[in-house]
């Protein structure tokens, strides 16, 4: 079970429910931060169908782009529930052709996502999908990353926003959604 973590849809109970799937593990990846593993929400068919829903749910969107790692699972199933395709945003060294790249800060160094050639087409509405916003910096890098090529992002969701992290500022001008919030 995950204290202190909220529904930022209150009425919706799958979702609710599925809180209690979420591990805490205290020290990981390093001493001092509070991992937020959603493993075991993913693992849950319920839950993979309440947060899939969740995510999409209203918006307008040609293809989603899920960012690696664990947006590469949700990025699909949303793609699935909605019709589109899906694109992985890729960290470096993974892909064959890149069609575009950035660079961003994280809270240690630098990190690069990359767009793979012949996936993303200028104009295209494009839901953008992580598990965890955290100190902002992938999620605002990945929206970047898509402007950048030409396209358009329709909203940048994720399962869980850290809020204490204050990642939100990092992503000027793009609408978020975030499922729940801790
Ligand atoms: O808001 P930020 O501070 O940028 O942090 C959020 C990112 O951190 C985690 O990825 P991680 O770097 O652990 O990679 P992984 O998904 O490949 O494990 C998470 O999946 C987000 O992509
Ligand atoms: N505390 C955290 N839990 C899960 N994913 C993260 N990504 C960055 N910080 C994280």
């Amino acid at each position: 079970m995950a204290p202190g973590i909220e529904v930022t849809d209150g009425d919706d109970l799958a979702l609710k429910d599925s809180i209690r799937l979420i591990r805490e593990v205290p020290d990981f990846p390093e001493p001092g931060v509070l991992f937020r593993d959603i493993s075991p929400m993913l693992a849950d068919p319920a839950a993979l169908r309440a947060i899939t829903d969740a995510l999409g749910r209203g918006l307008e969107f040609d293809v989603v782009a899920g960012v690696e790692a664990r947006g590469f699972l949700l990025g699909a199933a949303v793609a699935q529930a909605f019709g589109t395709g899906v694109i992985g945003l890729r960290k470096p060294g993974k892909l064959p052709e890149v069609a575009d790249r950035i660079s961003y800060e994280l809270e240690y160094g630098r990190a690069t996502l990359e767009l793979p050639a012949d996936t993303l087409r200028t104009g295209q509405r494009v839901l953008v999908v992580d598990d965890v916003l955290a100190t902002g910096g992938t999620l605002g890098a990945a929206c970047r990353l898509i402007r950048q090529a030409g396209a358009e992002v329709t909203t940048a969701t994720v399962v869980m926003e850290l809020t204490a992290l204050e990642g939100r500022d990092k992503i000027v001008g793009e609408h978020v959604r975030a499922l729940l919030r801790s």
